[in-house]
């Protein structure tokens, strides 16, 4: 009602002012006035429209708890938080309450994978060499995520090094689905192998902590290097997407949608390699179809952030992004403010800018359909409608999956142990002493992590 009683105000004030001074004209005069109370009464209209949509948004916010979910430039984002949290806290370090990380490793033949009994965390079926916590000396800090805390370890007896992701029971039992999310993600490691994903070596646990083994992607984060290069020329960034769709071909051929594709994900093995990491919210649909909200805001397709059911299209439109990120040096749709981003994926047109080459523009246009039955890689061609997209013309695909294509940055390497391709933000983070013995080997007592423990026979 008031729309209407605003309007028909004017009128009757623009009446008696245009009565007194165009008496005149009087054809005019009620001509100019009804344009005028039309144009006001659409005005606030449009501007009630505006007023519903952000309420929806804000909503959809609520619902989504999104301030729970990390943020998309995940570095950027988790530096101010860990800034806040050490500025109330010591520096945390190797056995504190909130520490969690993540791990890798190689070498693929013969891999014989089988759950570790109960009671026997470390011990494999057949009696091979018993891992405990304390065969590995702590190094450094690699990483942090939302629930994980990464460290590099050194193998007491092989001197191996692995990247080891901890994660506390506690919080993740707190948070509900992510005690399900580790170990989905320990199955799923334990289930893939792939030349450009992460190894899982082995998978215990103690009273209080869950451990992944992986192997160390020395050269770090590609999101790091992107950092340093500002942005990647489009054959660079022709070079990680092609083996990222592999990758992620392999996946979804498994069932598998990965979900959190971002550079902070994709690390770089000692030759330059993708390595494609944190598998903490793939999920395997049992349909092929799910639902549950969860990755990083600036990658997320419109389709997750709607609450809609989705399928393994969602990681063609975060490729999309990643492809973007790459080639200008930051996602599409990102602001300061959450609820912007996501109200851009969901309604605004991608910004192309005008350096990109024509088939750059056409992939990117395509993968960022918003209508993901319309997105490059939904059925029924899927990968093969990306792989043979002329954005990727130049790909030997067979080549690229054997390893023989060199890659763009070969990453510097002196010392593995010095993590020198890492944050300092990270690295440079105090790490005490070895773990304590309280709570080694303990049986996986917490019904929640029941057949958490994995050993890969290639490693013993
Ligand atoms: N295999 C690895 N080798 C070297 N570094 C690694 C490895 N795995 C993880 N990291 C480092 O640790 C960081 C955090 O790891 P990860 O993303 O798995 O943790 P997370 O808690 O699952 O994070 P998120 O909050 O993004 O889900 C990575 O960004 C990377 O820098």
């Amino acid at each position: 009602m008031p729309e209407f009683f605003l309007p028909l105000f004017f009128f009757f004030f623009f009446f008696f002012f245009f009565f007194f001074f165009f008496l005149h004209s009087p054809f005019f005069f009620f001509f100019s006035l009804f344009f005028i109370h039309i144009k006001i009464y659409t005005y606030i209209k449009k501007k009630k429209k505006k007023m519903i949509n952000e309420e929806q948004l804000n909503e959809r916010l609520e619902e989504l708890k999104l301030s729970q979910l990390p943020s998309g430039i995940g570095n950027s984002f988790l530096k101010k938080r860990l800034q806040q949290d050490q500025d109330s806290n010591p520096p945390s370090n190797y056995n504190s309450d909130t520490d969690e990380p993540k791990p890798r490793k190689r070498d693929r033949q013969d891999r014989v994978k089988h759950e570790v009994i109960l009671d026997q965390d470390f011990i494999s079926p057949t009696n091979k060499p018993q891992v405990s916590r304390d065969d590995f000396q702590p190094i450094c800090v690699l990483g942090r995520g939302a629930f994980g805390k990464v460290f590099l370890v050194k193998h007491g007896k092989t001197k191996e090094l692995y990247a080891m992701k901890v994660l506390k029971k506690a919080s993740l039992i707190v948070h509900g689905k992510q005690a399900q999310q580790a170990k989905t993600e320990r199955e799923i490691l334990e289930a893939v192998e792939h030349p450009f994903i992460v190894k899982l070596c082995y998978a215990f646990q103690t009273p209080t902590e869950l451990h992944m083994l992986l192997e160390y992607a020395v050269g770090g984060e590609l999101f790091r290097h992107l950092d340093h290069e500002g942005m990647f020329s489009e054959s660079m960034a022709i070079f990680y997407a092609a083996e990222l769709v592999l990758a992620l071909e392999h996946l979804h051929s498994l069932g598998i949608v990965y979900r959190d594709l971002k550079p902070e994900n994709c690390l770089l093995d000692v030759d330059g390699h993708v390595v494609l990491t944190d598998f903490g919210l793939s999920k395997v649909p049992v349909d092929g179809k799910t639902n549950t909200i969860c990755g990083t805001a600036e990658y997320m397709a419109p389709e997750i952030l709607m609450g809609l059911e989705y399928d393994i299209t969602v990681d063609w439109w975060s490729l999309g992004i990643l492809i973007y990120d790459m080639m200008t040096g930051s996602p599409p749709f990102s602001s300061n403010n959450r609820k912007k981003t996501i109200d851009s994926i969901l309604t605004k047109k991608i910004p192309m800018p005008y350096y990109m080459t024509a088939e750059a523009k056409d992939i990117l246009s395509k993968l960022l359909r918003k209508n993901p039955n319309a997105r490059l890689g939904s059925k029924p061609k899927k990968a093969d409608a990306i792989r043979r997209h002329k954005f990727f013309r130049s790909v030997d695909w067979a080549a690229l999956e054997r390893r023989e294509i060199s890659p763009p940055i070969v990453p510097i390497v002196t010392d593995p142990e010095s993590a020198e391709n890492f944050d300092p933000f990270f690295t440079t983070e105090v790490v005490e002493g070895s773990p304590g013995n309280n709570d080694l080997q303990a049986p996986e007592s917490n019904s929640h992590f029941l057949n958490f423990s994995y050993v890969d026979s290639s490693v013993l």
